[in-house]
Parts: structure tokens; sequence; C-alpha cells
């Protein structure tokens, strides 16, 4: 058996197509763009990489693309005190803090700083508990694309045992609480977890974010299971070339899975689009709107 590959290029090109109509949109019935900062310290390459993409599908999809680059030794207070700025401004519907943050600044306080209603990455505590608790919220956006893909692939949700691999505050912990909405029956792993093999053989949904390459085998899978890989994993080639690999071995999970996201091209394309999906349902919140249809879960 070979596994569907779920196309999360093709998937976030869609959803990048339904936020530039809701664009034009909004530009044309009450002359509003909206507008997503990203504020990125320091000049980790792979940081700057993300961030260059983010804002060049930000101006694609019609919106405005406000970039902060800070030099590495910026304080906290410094990047407080932009924030606050950025709060401020009705032309700024979004903000996007680029973590991690350098060790001399504390990412909890930066988080919080941040207004709630444009804190489009979900990750302010009200955000994260108003998804606990089941009210609306801006949801994180990686597990929002892994949701959107998992309801498209993955059947019909309900009293599936989902097993998350991994429980980062920006993409373990949202997902599990999100497949928690979706009727699943969730159970979170992590790296004191024991025999982790046996309760992934129990998993009709199993979503690894561990930052661990090739991590989990296709020979712990349910056959059947649908596979979402987070991870994003850069391997040396031995040749000054790098390649990007997930947190799943991919070749041995192939045949045993039913459905699997590819690294690259599966949840990485999704974050970016959910994104500026976020930045739109944030634009509407926030001059009360009517809110689009297919740009939130
Ligand atoms: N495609 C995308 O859009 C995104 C991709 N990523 C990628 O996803 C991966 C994970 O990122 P993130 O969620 O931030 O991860 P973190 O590094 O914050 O957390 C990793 C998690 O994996 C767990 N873990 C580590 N080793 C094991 C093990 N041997 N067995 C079981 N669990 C283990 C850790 O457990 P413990 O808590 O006990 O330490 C932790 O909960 C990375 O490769 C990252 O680059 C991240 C965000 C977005
Ligand atoms: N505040 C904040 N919000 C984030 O959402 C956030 C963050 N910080 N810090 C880092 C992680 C990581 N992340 C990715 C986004 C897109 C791809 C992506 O587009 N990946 C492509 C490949 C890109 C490449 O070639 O490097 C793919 O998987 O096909 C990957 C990873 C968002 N993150
Ligand atoms: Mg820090």
């Amino acid at each position: 058996m070979t596994a569907q590959l779920i196309d999360g290029k093709a998937f976030a090109a869609t959803l990048r197509e339904k936020v530039a109509d809701h664009v034009a949109h909004l530009k044309r019935t009450h002359g509003v763009t909206p507008g997503l900062a990203v504020v990125l310290v320091g000049d980790d390459p792979a940081s700057q990489v993300y961030v260059r993409s983010k804002q060049t599908q930000t101006l694609v999809a019609g919106m405005h693309s406000y970039e902060y680059t800070l030099p590495s030794e910026t304080s906290e207070t410094d990047l407080l005190g932009l924030i606050r700025e950025l709060n401020a401004d009705p032309d700024v519907h979004g903000i996007l803090v680029q973590l991690p943050l350098s060790d001399h600044i504390d990412e909890a306080s930066v988080i919080e700083s941040i207004d709630p209603a444009k804190d489009v990455d979900g990750f302010h505590p009200v955000n994260v508990g108003r998804l606990a608790t089941g009210q609306t919220t801006l949801v994180p956006c990686t597990p929002m694309g892994c949701l959107m893909m998992l309801r498209e692939y993955g059947g019909r949700l309900t009293g599936q045992h989902a097993v998350v691999i991994g429980r980062s505050n920006i993409v373990g912990k949202p997902m599990a609480q999100l497949l928690l909405r979706e009727n699943c029956t969730v159970t979170v792993a992590h790296s004191k977890t024991v025999d982790l093999a046996s309760l992934v053989n129990r998993a009709d949904i199993v979503v690894a974010t561990v930052g661990r390459p090739h991590f989990v085998q296709g020979e712990w899978l349910k056959t059947g299971a649908t596979v979402i890989d987070v991870g994003i994993n850069r391997i040396d080639q031995g040749d000054d070339t790098t390649r990007l690999v997930g947190d799943v071995d991919f070749d041995t999970a192939k045949d045993i899975a039913c459905a699997i996201t590819p690294v690259p091209g599966g949840v990485g394309p999704m974050t970016i689009a959910c994104l500026l999906a976020n930045t739109v349902t944030a634009c509407c919140r926030q001059l009360t709107l009517p809110e689009p249809v297919g740009l939130t879960v």
C-alpha cells in the first residue's frame, strides 16, 4: 500500500487565493487593506528565510507588510516599545514576533505584550485560554493548517484516536486542543513517554512535532493511519548542501499510512497561508466587519 500524499503546497495555494479574494473584497467595499507586522530580532538565517517568505506572500495577497528587523543585541525594553507602537497603529491588524528570541529577552513577556486582537500567532495566554475553553479566538497557524488538512484527508474525525508527539506551546498543545474540539480522543506524547512505539501503533491520526529527523518509524504506525509531519530538520549532505526532512521516516511510513504530508511541501506552506488568513480575520474583527468564510477552523 502506498499512502495518499497530502499536498500542503497546493492546499496552501488555494487558501492564499481565498485570502486574496477577501482582501480585494475588503478594499472594494470598505477601503480597508489588512496589514501584518513581522518582527525579527537577530540574523538567524532560517528565521530570515521564513520571514522573507511571509512578507512576499503577504504582499502577493494584496495586504500591507510591515517589516522590522532588529539587531540581535536589541533590549527587551526596546522590543516591548515597538510592540506598544504596533498595538496602537490602526494600519496594523496582525503582529508576529518571530521565535525563538535570544536568551536575554523573555519570550513570555513579549508574547503577553501583544494585543490579543492582533495576535495572529495565537500565542497570547488570553487566546490560548479562549481556545482551551471553546471560545472564538485566533488559532495558532501550524496546528490550524494541520487541522485543515486533516479535515480534508483524514475522514470523519469524531472518535478517532489522535496521538500528538510533542507538547510545545506553538504546535503540540494547541494541536491537541483542536483535535479535542473535533471530538478525537487525544493522547499527547513527549520525551518522557514510555513505549511510544506501541502508543503510536494505536493511533488513527499521528501528528509529529518533535524536531528529530526520521524519528517516527513506519513500523510503529497502525495500517491506514493519517500522518501529519510538522518537523523541519535540515540535514547536512556532507557535500556543503543541506536537505530538509521531517520528523517521520517518510520512506517506511508511506507504505503503512493511508495519507501522509511530505516535508517540504506539507505543513510548512500551510502555516504561512494560515498566518495570512488570521491577519484577514483579525482585521475584520477589529473593524467589526463580517467574518470571511473558510479562513478559520
Ligand atoms: N512546519 C511548520 O510550520 C513548523 C515546524 N516546526 C518544526 O517542528 C518541530 C517541532 O517543533 P516544536 O513543536 O516547536 O518543538 P519543541 O522543540 O519546542 O518541542 C519538541 C517536543 O518533542 C518532544 N520530544 C523530544 N524528544 C522526544 C522523544 N525522543 N520522544 C518523544 N517526544 C520527544 C519534547 O518533549 P519534552 O517536552 O519532554 O521535552 C517536546 O515536547 C521542529 O522540527 C520545528 O522546526 C515548528 C513550528 C512550525
Ligand atoms: N512567531 C512565530 N510563528 C511561527 O509560525 C514560527 C516561528 N515564530 N518560528 C519558527 C516556526 C517555524 N515555522 C515555519 C513556517 C514555514 C515553514 C515552511 O514554509 N517550510 C517549507 C520549506 C521552507 C524551506 O525550504 O526552508 C516547507 O515545509 O515546504 C517552515 C517553518 C513557523 N514558525
Ligand atoms: Mg529567550
